[in-house]
Order: structure tokens, then C-alpha cells, then sequence
């Protein structure tokens, strides 16, 4: 997808990936309650999910195009933000919040690995070729022995062709398991979601994987 695709999205607020609520798969499963280590969240957008992981004592290095998202993340949090230039990133920091303004796909520009990350609707937003790239840049951001916390979707792909994008578990172990071990940690389908009660899909489920890397 084009930066302006996104750019247009918050512009119009078209964010209905934008969740209220922390994700359950992050509340039920995410065990490595290591207060001080460090998580990344690409393409972050401005999820309340990176509050709940800062409260349990994690920094959080979030990556996101839209300063439009990083704006509203810190306002309606009531967080005060200040900002810097770091690397091609603008930074926008709140205590040990920090959100990089512009492309995730320039993070190796920081010279940073991370030992965690949380990845909810950032590969599913994502077309086929890019995902690849993505998997390759996980692999170089996630130390060895690393976590990543991943959440997709999945439906019937021929019934959507827009973001999020449907992708299933055997894309997910094909892009991922040359460098990760990839666990199912669950499924839940969403038989409220809007789409399908309309019956423009015929399900929608969220699905969590552990991803480790490997050493
Ligand atoms: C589907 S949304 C998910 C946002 C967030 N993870 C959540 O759970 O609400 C994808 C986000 O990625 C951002 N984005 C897309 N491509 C990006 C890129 N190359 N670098 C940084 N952010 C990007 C978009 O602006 C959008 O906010």
C-alpha cells in the first residue's frame, strides 16, 4: 500500500482497525511480563495497546507514516508529547513512549534489536510483496530467542481485496519459519463483526501466533 493510501485513511478517518478496547489475544496471552525490556510496535497507529504494554512497565518503540495518528494517539490519552529528529524519523516521546513518525521499513536506519514485539493489523495491512519484505525486516529488528506477538485475520480473500488483508497460517509459516518458530497460540471468530452481519463476509476470525526467533 502507498503512504498516501494510509495518509488519506486518517485523513478522512476511515480507521475502523482502530480498536477501543485492548486486544484480548495481547490480555490473555502476552507472558513476557519483563517490566523493563523493550517492545516494538510497527505500524502502531495510535492502539490503546501500546498504553496497556507501557503499563506493565515495557518501553515501546512504535513505528507509524501518520503524524495525524501519532497526534490523536497522545491527545486523546491526554499525554504530552515532545518532539525530536532521530535518524529519518521525527520522534514524538511521552516518558518511555516513544512513536517514530515515518516509514517502518527505514528502522534499520536506528541500529536497534528488540527482544519483543507486538504486531496486530501490521502484516494484514500490508500487500503480498511488501509482507515479504516485512517478514526479512522482522528477521533483522528480533534478536535471537526474540518474541513477536502476532495478530491476524482471516476470511474468504475473494471477498475483500482491500486492507486488512486475509492472511492465513500457511502464508504465515511460509514468511516466517525460515527465521521464526511459529505456534497457533488461538482463533476467535468474530460472528459480530460488522461485515459479516451484513453478509459481505461469510466469517471473520482473528487468529494470535507466537513467533520466535530463532538463534
Ligand atoms: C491497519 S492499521 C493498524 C494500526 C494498529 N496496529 C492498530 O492495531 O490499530 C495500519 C497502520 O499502519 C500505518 N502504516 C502503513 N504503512 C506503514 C509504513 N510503511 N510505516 C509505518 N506505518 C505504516 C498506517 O498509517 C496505519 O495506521
Amino acid at each position: 500500500m502507498e503512504a498516501e493510501f494510509w495518509h488519506q485513511r486518517w485523513k478522512e478517518n476511515r480507521i475502523g482497525f482502530h480498536q477501543a478496547d485492548f486486544n484480548r489475544w495481547l490480555q490473555d496471552v502476552w507472558l513476557a511480563r519483563k517490566g523493563e525490556e523493550p517492545v516494538l510496535v510497527p505500524l502502531c497507529g495510535k492502539s490503546g495497546d501500546m498504553l496497556w504494554l507501557n503499563r506493565q512497565g515495557h518501553p515501546i518503540d512504535g513505528f507509524e507514516l501518520s503524524e495525524l495518528a501519532i497526534g490523536q494517539f497522545f491527545s486523546e490519552n491526554d499525554l504530552t508529547e515532545t518532539v525530536t529528529e532521530v535518524g529519518p524519523y521525527r520522534c514524538h516521546r511521552h516518558g518511555t513512549l516513544s512513536l517514530y513518525q515515518g516509514d517502518f521499513f527505514a528502522a534499520p536506519a536506528l541500529g536497534r534489536r528488540y527482544r519483543l514485539a507486538y504486531d496486530r493489523a501490521a502484516l494484514i495491512a500490508l500487500p503480498t510483496p511488501m509482507r515479504r519484505q516485512y517478514a526479512e525486516l522482522m528477521s533483522c529488528l528480533i534478536e535471537p530467542n526474540g518474541q513477536v506477538l502476532l495478530v491476524t485475520l482471516e476470511y474468504q480473500p475473494e471477498q475483500q481485496k482491500q486492507p486488512p488483508f486475509s492472511v492465513g497460517e500457511m502464508e504465515v509459516r511460509t514468511l516466517f519459519e525460515r527465521d521464526f518458530g511459529v505456534e497457533v497460540l488461538g482463533r476467535s471468530a468474530e460472528l459480530d463483526h460488522p461485515r459479516v452481519q451484513s453478509g459481505q463476509l461469510s466469517y471473520f476470525d482473528e487468529v494470535a501466533y507466537r513467533l520466535t526467533r530463532r538463534a
